[in-house]
């Protein structure tokens, strides 16, 4: 939260209030006032309407989980008017502050974010508090496209070629342009006035698409152009072009709203008569009687509940809780399973394995500018924003949508690197809880990255490393479903990747804007590395592996291809070894692709229901 400004108003500088009036001054100020009071109410939405099905009750489908995936099946499969479909979330309505843009961080930790933990394996991010990295979790409806940071990033044609080629024949790069154009609703006016622009994005979906309302434009252009002095060639859409590349990136946020898929798929379902919402109901257990799914058990306000299904389960809960599901469900590693006490209905290996994310390492530089800002801005941007959905708080607080994407190879086709930009204000007094809490760097860490911000503007670089070779894993805890499960992220595991990142950082770090500024690379205190020239190869080796952390973009721990020795859903998304049972959602991309993973997680929600509708007509 750092460019949250919630302060105090001084009045500094006025006067008693006691001066003679006409009446006609106090009374155009309160109408102001009552003005601004009233507008903040324009701002909140219905909540969903929840269904009271009796325990029993059978439907045609049962969705897991109302994410960025299940949001968008509850929809497709309810749009077939006779299919009674019941959609199950385990957190409630989305709250204001996912509404806003500019809170998006402050909902880590809240109780709209499963709260993840990496296991802190002794070796990598040891700068951080108990050397374990967040791995936020929407728990709400929009699931975490109702706390990200709302960049659409489709990925390149190469991301799905390379599942196609591994025998997942029902995503062509043909099928998944299709998708997402069929998902999206591009209103964004320049865009639209650029017929190439125009026609490459989908007009008439659901999901609308825009950019954000930016504050502090001056200074991302000033970077934007510094980048592509480098030869990242700054390109007016990130979507069309995406190597060696750098821009403003689309949003799912358009006039200053957070569009999540609750708000663009779930509100208008979410009247027809066929589709049922249960709120604050975690499912516990999949059925499954003779290797056919036949309906969950829900843990609803201290009861359990059961539903059946005649067709199909479908597992929505993304990367971290759908194989923990589906391991309490008995389909999962056979040796694992009955570590745990759980029976085995399928052994299948490579349940919660295959895990892949998007690592940050960070690059903090400092510059002349932006100058502090005082009480009297903060609240204006604040106005600024009940008035006309515009200041700082109509944008990411966590990435400005400035971003570069490149290759550390010659003549690369896609890119295996990517670079987000943060900008902070001089003396930006939560930068350094902002940092500790966010990201959760140490105390010293928090402190060397803050102390030049006093009388620094800060431009922080969350390099990310877009194709890693090292896989992680998800296991259970115990059979208990309450307890989280146990998270190995196994960053740099393979020495490739931390060759790559070190490349692609020394890249970065390359850009000649700072010294216009009297700009500076900042050195973060980790004690392993101080000895270390700064900006060397062994310093960012260092700092990579002190201070490697996530950009919440984890996916594939229930991969789709041809076996359950190699997979754990098929091309279909049907679960090898089961039927009637499908998962749909981030944990089922083999590969991850060469960006932030909502828009893929999107598309992968209608092209698995249009999978879903063709099987059972
Ligand atoms: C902080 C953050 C920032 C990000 N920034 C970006 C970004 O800017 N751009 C981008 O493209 N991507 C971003 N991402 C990633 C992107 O949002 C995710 O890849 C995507 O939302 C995953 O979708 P999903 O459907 O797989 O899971 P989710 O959207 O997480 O949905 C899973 C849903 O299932 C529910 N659930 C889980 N278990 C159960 C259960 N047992 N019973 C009932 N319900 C259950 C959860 O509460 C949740 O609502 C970000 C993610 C985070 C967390």
């Amino acid at each position: 939260y750092i460019f949250v400004f919630i302060t105090h108003y001084s009045f500094d500088d006025v006067g008693s209030c006691l001066s003679p009036t006409t009446g006609t001054t106090p009374q155009t100020f309160a109408a102001a006032l009552q003005y601004f009071a009233a507008a903040q109410c324009l701002l909140p939405r219905d909540p969903l309407p929840e269904a009271t099905p009796k325990s029993g009750e059978t439907f045609d489908f049962i969705v897991v989980g109302a994410g960025s995936a299940g949001s968008v099946v509850a929809n497709r499969l309810s749009e077939v008017a006779k299919w009674n479909v019941l959609v199950v979330e385990a957190g409630s309505d989305a709250p204001l502050e996912s509404d806003i843009p500019g809170f998006d961080a402050l909902l880590f930790k809240s109780d709209y974010d499963w709260q993840y933990l990496t296991v802190n394996n002794g070796v990598t991010s040891q700068g951080l508090a108990n050397g374990s990295v967040s791995f936020n979790r929407g728990k709400m409806f929009g699931g975490s496209s109702g706390m990200n940071a709302m960049l659409y990033v489709r990925g390149n044609d190469q991301d799905y070629q390379n599942w196609y080629d591994a025998g997942n024949k029902e995503w062509s790069v043909s099928e998944v342009k299709r998708c997402f154009k069929k998902l999206e609703n591009l209103q964004n006016e320049e865009m639209l006035s650029n017929t190439t622009i125009s026609e490459f994005y989908g007009h008439t979906g659901p999901q609308i698409i825009n950019k954000y309302n930016h504050t502090l434009d001056n200074y991302i252009e000033n970077v934007l152009e510094a980048w592509d002095e480098i030869g990242l060639r700054k390109v007016k859409d990130m979507n069309i072009e995406n190597v060696n590349i750098s821009g403003k990136t689309t949003t799912t946020a358009a006039n200053g709203l957070r569009q999540s898929t609750d708000r663009t798929y779930l509100i208008s379902a979410s009247k027809r008569p066929n589709l049922k919402i249960l709120k604050n109901s975690f499912v516990t257990k999949i059925f499954i009687e003779k290797n056919k799914a036949v309906g969950v058990e829900i843990e609803k306000d201290g009861q359990l509940l059961k539903f059946l299904t005649s067709r199909e389960v479908i597992v929505s809960a993304g990367t971290i809780n759908t194989p923990q599901l589906l391991m309490l469900s008995g389909i999962g590693p056979g040796k694992d399973l009955k570590k745990n006490n759980i029976a085995t209905i399928v052994d299948s290996p490579k349940v919660g394995q295959n895990l892949q994310d998007h690592l940050i390492v960070p690059i903090f530089t400092y510059g002349d500018v932006p100058e502090e800002t005082n009480t009297d801005d903060a609240m204006f941007e604040n106005m600024k924003y009940i008035y006309k959905r515009q200041g700082s708080l109509a944008h990411s607080g966590v990435s400005t949508g400035g971003m570069a994407f490149y290759s550390t190879e010659k003549n690369a086709t896609f890119a295996n690197c990517q670079l987000h930009l943060t900008i902070v204000p001089k003396n930006t007094t939560t930068l350094k809880a902002g940092y500790m809490s966010s990201f959760r760097y140490n105390e010293t860490v928090a402190e060397s990255i803050g102390k030049p911000n006093e009388d620094h503007g800060v431009f922080f670089f969350l390099f990310n490393l877009l194709h890693p070779y090292s896989r992680g894993n998800i296991t259970l805890m115990s059979n208990d479903p309450k307890d989280k499960p146990l998270i190995h992220a196994n960053y740099f595991q393979d020495p490739r990747d931390l060759e790559t990142a070190v490349e692609g950082i020394k890249i970065a770090t390359k850009i000649e804007y700072f010294k216009s500024i009297g700009g500076f690379l900042g050195r973060i205190d980790i004690p392993a590395c101080n000895s270390l020239e700064l900006d060397s190869k062994d310093y960012w080796r260092c700092i990579s592996i002190n201070l490697v952390t996530s950009v919440f973009h984890p996916v594939g721990t229930c991969s789709m291809g041809a076996s359950k020795k190699t997979s754990v859903v098929d091309s279909r998304l049907r679960v090898h070894g089961v039927k009637n049972l499908r998962v749909v959602d981030a944990s089922v991309m083999p590969t991850t692709i060469s960006g932030n993973t909502n828009a893929a997680v999107i598309m992968i929600g209608e092209r698995g229901s249009e999978l879903i509708i063709e099987d059972n007509n």
